[in-house]
């Protein structure tokens, strides 16, 4: 398949980097060529990591970087492409003219693609004069260590859209979650009701920091706790997913005190060095003076 990438950053690299691997053309495009450039650079970086772990060879290194093309022109990007994956900032705004612009240069059989976290894949869809052929790829990062896409499908997708998108996603190898669109999907739903509820046990004095991540990890086998899981994604982050789902699905997706009070004190977890955790190296080393015992009030708005 020729594959185009709209947003060369984090995911939209590391789209390219599994779409270009699996053996697709791919045009990944960015708004300035030293984007351009650092996109490109970094699915060298993760394939030099492969070569290293003896986990790719240098031919295949070089066949994936030589099927990549980067460019600053939308045109030469999409013309010609049968799957376009939009991996912009999270902005409604910015998004829909993103899709809007590109469905201007794509044939009429060509799918078009969001990597949304949470915006509405339908309101997206709005903005195309074909609606039926939007549909969201999730992907979850780091693109090349995860093996789930969650598919959204809108109000208008139509059957052609969706097989061409999991086709698209088992010829990367990877498997696919089917979730109708609404708020959160189904894997930011999940995973921050696990983690508001662990913030609530924290605040209330339930249970300290490490022994309520101990709890899901020793007794649920998760790979991590949710108060480590929080820090890692962003308090911040999560913070807004929770005002987002609020809005839409009530009062149990309320953000807790707690949560606030960090990210007001710049406390945003792993990229800042301390969140629930104080963070050293990449790697949690301790819970933070004021997790350690929890208590740090009611959960009062
Ligand atoms: N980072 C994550 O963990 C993660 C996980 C899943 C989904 N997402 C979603 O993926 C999307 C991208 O996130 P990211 O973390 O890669 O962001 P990022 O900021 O790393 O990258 C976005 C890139 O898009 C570029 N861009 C802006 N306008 C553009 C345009 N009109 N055309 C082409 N490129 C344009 C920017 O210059 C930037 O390089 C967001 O919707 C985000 O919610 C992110």
């Amino acid at each position: 398949m020729r594959i185009t990438v709209l947003g060369a950053g984090t995911m939209g690299s590391g789209i390219a980097h599994a779409a270009a691997t699996a053996g697709h053309e791919v045009a990944l495009r960015d708004i300035e060529s030293s984007y351009v450039e650092d996109g490109i650079e970094s699915v060298d970086a993760t394939l030099a990591g492969g070569v290293e772990r003896g986990k790719v060879t240098e031919a295949e290194r070089t066949a994936a970087l030589d099927r990549i093309t980067g460019t600053t022109d939308l045109a030469a990007a999409a013309t010609g492409a049968d799957l376009v994956i939009e991996a912009v900032p999270e902005d409604m705004d910015l998004k829909r003219e993103t899709l809007a612009d590109a469905e201007t240069h794509v044939a009429d059989d060509a799918v078009l693609a969001s990597n949304t976290s949470a915006l509405s894949v339908t309101a997206l869809a709005d903005a195309l004069d074909h609606p039926e052929r939007l549909v969201g790829l999730h992907f979850f990062n780091p693109v090349h260590l995860m093996g789930l896409v969650e598919v959204v499908v809108a109000e208008r997708t139509d059957e052609a859209t969706l097989a061409t998108a999991r086709a698209f996603v088992d010829s990367i190898g990877k498997e696919t979650v089917e979730v109708r669109d609404s708020p959160g999907f189904a894997s930011s739903r999940l995973g921050v009701a696990l983690g508001v509820e662990a913030i609530r046990m924290y605040e209330t004095g339930v249970a300290s920091v490490a022994d309520i991540d101990a709890a899901m990890e020793l007794g649920y086998n998760h790979p991590m706790g949710p108060l480590e899981l929080t820090d890692v994604v962003g308090l911040d982050v999560r913070l807004d997913i929770l005002e987002h789902l609020r809005e839409e699905l009530g009062e149990r997706f309320r953000p807790p005190q707690a949560l606030k009070r960090k990210v007001r004190a710049g406390k945003l977890g792993k990229k800042t060095g301390e969140g629930f955790y104080v963070w050293e190296d990449g790697e949690a080393v301790r819970p933070a003076d004021d997790s350690a015992t929890g208590s740090e009030g009611v959960d009062d708005e």
